[in-house]
């Protein structure tokens, strides 16, 4: 039977690169989880064994250290934009590069005011100032990811975050739903609503020459403040609905994002029975609940500028 070769795509994963940026006495970190995938005229590799075309995988693991001690990193996007350009149009064969970043954050440990006794003075004070230079804590908020695609004219940009966890104590009802022989769950008009976002949205920006780019720190910085706002200060009927919420949110406010989509588990926290000791156990007077970690709902959508043509993956799972 003839065999053709279908999508393929190649080039080292995770590579871990942390550059530390010093000015003066205060550091700046940036620790990134970079993967590289190029595609192109590579059927020679697959099918003759020829390797003409390959440029390997070690060479792409070094380009990104390279490039982080060359150019720096300012952002995860620019960082990734960078290299994707980088492979296309340096290298014939390779038509098109998709760069996937995962950014860890750290945040400066505080010591000022205390020196390691607990006693304090104003010799440990300057010395613990100089220390919070250069010691972080790793921030243990969300996952910020970035894939960015390039196929020799355009870029791509998605941006993103995972494992956002959040959590509304009330506010959140669950009611009016359809009922058959199966439904067992009772309405509920004061529940726990708690979930770990996922979300990755799309750039209105294609890299055209005279397109300005992006603030890609401020815009990421917005978008998850305007997620957040919109997940605390909806009065939710469903998680569908505060999903839906989040992404108008980020839309109104950040015109240069097209399409928004969310993955969010519904992270359900079932008030326990305690009538068997004679407990009543009820929202209103502040109540104890399960906090259970599977099965759950998953709650998935994209919302779209009006006029935008969505092209987020549906899953996004490795984004
Ligand atoms: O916010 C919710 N959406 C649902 O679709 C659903 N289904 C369910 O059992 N509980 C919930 N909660």
């Amino acid at each position: 039977m003839p065999t053709i070769l279908g999508q393929n795509q190649y080039g080292k994963a995770e590579n871990r690169v942390v550059k530390v940026t010093r000015e003066g006495g205060t550091h700046h970190l940036k620790d990134l989880n970079v993967s590289v995938a190029l595609s192109g005229d590579l059927d020679e590799v697959h099918s003759s064994g020829s390797n003409a075309h390959v440029l390997p995988t070690d060479t792409t693991k070094n380009t990104v250290f390279a490039f982080a001690k060359q150019h720096g990193i300012e952002s995860a996007e620019a960082f990734g934009i960078l290299l994707a350009r980088h492979f296309v149009d340096s290298c014939d064969p390779i038509t098109t590069a998709r760069i996937r970043v995962e950014e860890y954050s750290w945040e400066r440990i505080e010591t000022s005011g205390a020196n390691s006794s607990g006693a304090e003075s104003a010799a440990s004070q300057s010395a613990d100032v100089d220390e919070s230079e250069h010691s972080f804590v790793r921030k243990g908020q969300e996952t910020r990811t970035a894939q960015i695609t390039y196929d020799g004219e355009s870029v791509e940009v998605l941006s993103g975050l995972k494992d956002l966890t959040v959590l509304n104590s009330t506010h959140s009802e669950f009611w009016g739903y359809i009922k058959d022989q199966y439904t067992t769950l009772q309405e509920d008009y004061d529940r726990i609503l708690a979930t770990d976002v996922a979300s990755v949205w799309r750039h209105d920006w294609t890299g055209a020459a005279g397109e300005r780019e992006p603030d890609w720190e401020h815009s990421y910085a917005r978008a998850k403040r305007h997620m957040l706002h919109a997940f605390a200060e909806t009065y939710s009927y469903s998680l569908q609905q505060t999903l839906y919420q989040m992404g108008s949110r980020v839309i109104d406010n950040l015109p240069g994002i097209a399409e928004i989509r969310f993955s969010m588990p519904n992270k359900h926290h079932f008030k326990v029975d305690l009538s068997p000791f004679g407990l009543k156990n009820e929202a209103a007077d502040g109540a104890v609940y399960y906090a259970a970690d599977r099965p759950y709902g998953l709650i998935e959508a994209t919302v779209l500028r009006d006029g935008a043509t969505p092209r987020i993956p549906l899953d996004l799972t490795n984004l």
